[in-house]
């Protein structure tokens, strides 16, 4: 029997060491992991309810990217929103947040049948806790939502600041991609 709900899944990407495994146990399971395991791949699920709707989310908690890694077909079908992740004490990583982001973009186009593509995508910028090592502000953060028409948000999966804020903005974004208001702009529309 099919479970109440409507299903949702989430894909958590960025670079390396930047809190992908983090945000996803913080919000699925209510921990923090201290120490630091390198994922290969991981899956996750969590029934929740947002704004009076129940949700069964997967989460994919991806391997960390570098400019040279490729995306994996598995990170691209069925998934309905990505999560862009960085932390603001490592400039790399924010800066690898367009790559990647341009990364699922070309890898979307061809499995589309040139049909156009809606491509739901949140910045999020990690580890806000360490603001006394942050290297990159939380304008640039703001700056690069603007530029992609994407929301953004910082978050702490330590300190769990925003966690739950953070998903709820996801699946907010899903929806509207799913279900567009009347006259939808979007940069992130793709034809
Ligand atoms: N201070 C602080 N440390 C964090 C936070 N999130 C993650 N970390 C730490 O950063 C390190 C890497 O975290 P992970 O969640 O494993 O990072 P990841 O992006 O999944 O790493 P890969 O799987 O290698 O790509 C770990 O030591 C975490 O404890 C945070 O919000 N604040």
């Amino acid at each position: 029997m099919n479970k109440p709900g409507i299903s949702r899944k989430l894909a958590v990407v960025g670079a390396r060491g930047v809190g992908k495994s983090s945000l996803t146990a913080r919000y699925t399971q209510e921990k923090f992991l201290d120490s630091y395991y390198p994922t290969i791949e991981n899956q996750f699920s969590k029934d929740v309810t947002i704004d009076k709707k129940l949700y069964n989310l997967e989460i994919l908690d991806t391997a960390g990217q570098d400019e040279y890694s490729m995306m994996n077909d598995k990170h691209l079908i069925g998934i309905h929103g990505y999560i862009l992740i960085y932390s603001v004490t490592s400039r790399s990583s924010f800066e690898l947040i367009s790559t990647i982001r341009e990364k699922i973009v070309d890898s979307i186009i061809p499995l589309s049948d040139g049909d156009s593509v809606d491509i739901p995508f949140v910045i999020v910028g990690n580890k806000t806790d360490l603001n006394a090592l942050r290297q990159v502000p939380t304008t640039e953060g703001e700056e690069l939502g603007k530029k992609f028409n994407c929301p953004f948000i910082e978050v702490s999966a330590k300190d769990n600041i925003n966690v739950d804020k953070c998903f709820k903005l996801v699946l907010t974004t899903v929806n509207k991609f799913i279900d567009p208001p009347i006259s939808k702009e979007s940069n992130c529309s793709i034809v």
